[in-house]
């Protein structure tokens, strides 16, 4: 068996007295599409925010099997000086958000360029003088943004700003922009929230596009169970902070414990 790309073990995180997320274990397998799935509250936007280094977890620990070999997402965050969450996105993570942060002001193109200053070794300095590497590096930028942005059919809205495009171009731009940092796992924050049934369907199919043809691994959270069930290969199931089901769409969908957990009753009612 492959080694999973993210291996999430016993974590646990608390803010005061609540605790979010409980003793949560479970793998994501590499060029695979994962779905975190959970009624509101389950504590799916914070083991996502340990994963993506935007918490440091209270317990437990977090492994990214990337292209650089096991990394510890803690300890990149917790590394003295240099640590933090932009070495979690050079470690291979990249993200989008529940609530879409782009450049609004900024041209779609400009958006994907800023997003890969974190990964270009220039400074100051070479920036000053142009140096041969720098420009080679510039150059490098924008062929990668176009690139993205002709993956996520946007090549046409590449001088647009970032605010004027539809809902469901500014949620393609969010992976575009993801994508420019070349990462070995994308986690999708609810990206078919607020799109209509059309969009709905053109995001599927660019997910699952980029899991088949770009050697990336996907780690999504998303309500909308028909996109869930459609391009899902394994989905993991939270409720109350806890994993209450690990397995396929098919196990998962007639998991009495699911089914509990989203109707709001108890195990025992639902296999009555
Ligand atoms: N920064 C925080 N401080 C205190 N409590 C928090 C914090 N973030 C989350 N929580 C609590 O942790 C629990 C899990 O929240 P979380 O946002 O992870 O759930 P979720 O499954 O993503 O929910 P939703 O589907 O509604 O986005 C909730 O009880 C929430 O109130």
């Amino acid at each position: 068996m492959k080694t999973p790309i993210l291996e999430v073990q016993n974590v646990t995180m608390r803010f005061g007295g609540i605790v979010a997320n409980r003793d949560v274990s479970f793998a994501a397998e590499r060029g695979a599409i994962t779905a975190l799935i959970g009624p509101n509250g389950a504590g799916k936007t914070t083991i996502f925010n340990c994963i993506t280094g935007f918490y440091r977890a209270s317990e437990g620990r977090i492994l990214l099997n990337g292209r650089n070999g096991p990394q510890d997402i803690g300890q990149l965050m917790t590394r003295p000086i240099t640590g933090g969450s932009h070495l979690v996105t050079r470690a291979g993570i990249a993200r989008t958000f529940q609530n879409i942060r782009l450049f609004k002001e900024m041209s779609v193109v400009e958006n994907l360029l800023v997003a890969q200053h974190l990964a270009t070794r220039n400074n100051l300095l070479s920036g000053v003088f142009r140096t041969r590497a720098y420009r080679a590096a510039e150059t490098e930028a924008v062929d990668r943004a176009y690139f993205w942005l002709s993956q996520m059919n946007l090549a046409s809205d590449a001088n647009r700003l970032a605010g004027e495009l539809p809902y469901g171009r500014q949620r393609r731009l969010e992976i575009a922009r993801a994508m420019c940092t070349s990462p070995a796992l994308i986690c999708l924050d609810e990206p078919a929230a607020g799109l209509n049934p059309s969009e709905t369907r053109e995001l599927s199919e660019v997910i699952q596009r980029l899991c088949a043809e770009h050697d990336l691994s996907v780690l999504v959270i998303e309500h909308d169970m028909g996109l869930v069930m459609r391009i899902a290969d394994h989905i993991v199931v939270l409720d109350h902070g806890e994993v209450i089901s690990d397995g396929t769409p098919d196990s998962v969908a007639n998991d009495p414990a699911v089914i509990a957990a989203y109707l709001g009753v108890s195990e025992e009612e639902v296999t009555a």
